[in-house]
């Protein structure tokens, strides 16, 4: 199935895919599998077994529904995911399959809260991480903080596929609603002592307040991620403009009866770029990596004035950050924040360690199993 009316960005010179992120590097990332005839293509949706897959169409472009047989894996992380640029493989009278996933420049991964332990993908290749948060009910900073190491993680780890691991995305926090609050500013001054060198943007849909900062914020690919209920599709369907009429039609053409939900779906945005609106996830469990030090970077920072360089922060004699909560300097709350979420982190690792470790050995059995079989010898 395919859409010729899926809005493309008119700058003639332009690849018709660069508002979808296109660029050169990709274009050589993409050059052995152009050469055997396949499509590059970004991945805009994944549900029921299909994906959505955007490609270049003339000087437009169009969306393709492909098969990902040929992609299946029983790791999570290498789940084909909103945001994924794909090779596809347009089979004439058949469904067009994805034949490659490519690296990843950044992930967006949540362990989840199975019994093993798992990851979930959450959006990948994205230059920005929009964490929604309401003004309506009261502000939990510390739900900011655990999503803002969430972000600062998406650079690193598994998830990238071998992706060169650069940047993470850029966090920004975007207090929604804020019509319906009279102290935004106050709750602003609050977020951005726990956001140290993040853009913290005050907007409200109602108003139209900080729209256009907002927008100016979002260059290129961003994801919107928060808790349900905080404003996350309607400043989409803001910032997707005319677009909006667009999405929802190829919604009543190709996705009858699905579960809203669930599903990840990238749209254009007016002013050129890409959205990712996630569904609104309750839980957002890290999963390990380096985001919790960037999130936290303050901390990190007094730890290495400790006269220890192995000060365990209690009653250490010459301890910076026992001195900085002393003097007010680092909150409380903030550093029961810290730790809270760095037993967490290490909880999660030891779960992954534990599980990585399972695996080692199940496949050093299969080995050995197949060297038995095989009559050659069983070095111990
Ligand atoms: N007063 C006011 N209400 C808003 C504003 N933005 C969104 N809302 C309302 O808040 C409710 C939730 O908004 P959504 O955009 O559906 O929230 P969401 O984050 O996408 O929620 P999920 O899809 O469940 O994740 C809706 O009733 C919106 O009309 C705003 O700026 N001001
Ligand atoms: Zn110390």
């Amino acid at each position: 199935m395919s859409f010729s009316t899926f809005p493309t960005f008119s700058t003639s010179a332009a690849h018709p895919l660069s508002g979808y992120g296109w660029d050169e590097e990709w274009a050589e990332s993409f050059s052995l599998h152009t050469t055997v005839g396949l499509l590059p293509g970004r991945v805009v949706r994944v549900d029921r077994g299909l994906c959505s897959v955007v490609v270049a169409d003339g000087d437009a472009v169009r969306v393709l529904r492909a098969d990902m047989a040929d992609v299946s894996t029983p790791d999570p992380m290498r789940y084909v995911c909103t945001g994924d640029w794909v090779a596809v493989d347009e089979i004439p009278g058949g469904r067009p399959a994805v034949r490659a996933l490519m690296p990843r420049r950044t992930a967006l991964v949540r362990s989840t809260n199975s019994k093993r332990s798992e990851a979930q993908v959450l959006a990948t290749n994205v230059d920005q991480i929009a964490i929604c948060v309401s003004l309506a009910s009261e502000v939990d900073l510390g739900r900011i903080e655990r999503f803002l190491a969430l972000v600062a993680s998406s650079g690193e780890g598994e998830a990238l596929l071998g992706g060169t691991g650069r940047a993470a995305a850029e966090p920004l926090v975007v207090l929604t609603k804020a019509d319906l609050v009279s102290d935004a500013e106050h709750i602003r001054a609050d977020v951005e002592g726990i956001a140290p060198g993040v853009t913290v943007l005050v907007v409200s849909a109602e108003t139209g307040e900080g729209m256009d900062v907002l927008r100016a914020c979002t260059p290129g690919s961003t994801a919107l991620i928060g808790q349900s209920g905080a404003g996350k599709s309607t400043l989409t369907n803001m910032l997707a403009e005319a677009e909006v009429m667009t999405v929802q039609q190829t919604r009543s053409v190709d996705e009858k009866g699905r579960h809203t939900t669930t599903a990840r779906e990238m749209v254009p945005m007016a002013h050129g770029g890409v959205l990712i609106d996630t569904p609104g996830l309750r839980e957002v469990g890290l999963f390990g990596g380096e985001g919790l030090a960037q999130a936290f970077s303050e901390v990190g920072e007094l730890a290495a004035e400790c006269r220890f360089h192995n000060c365990g922060h209690h009653t250490e004699p010459g301890c910076a950050v026992q001195a900085a909560l002393e003097d007010g300097t680092l909150s409380q709350r903030r550093w029961e924040s810290y730790l809270k979420l760095q037993r967490e982190n290490a909880w999660i690792a030891s779960r992954t360690d534990a599980r990585l470790a399972a695996e080692r050995l199940k496949k050093w059995k299969s080995i050995t199993l197949s060297y038995r079989n095989s009559g050659l010898p069983i070095k111990r």
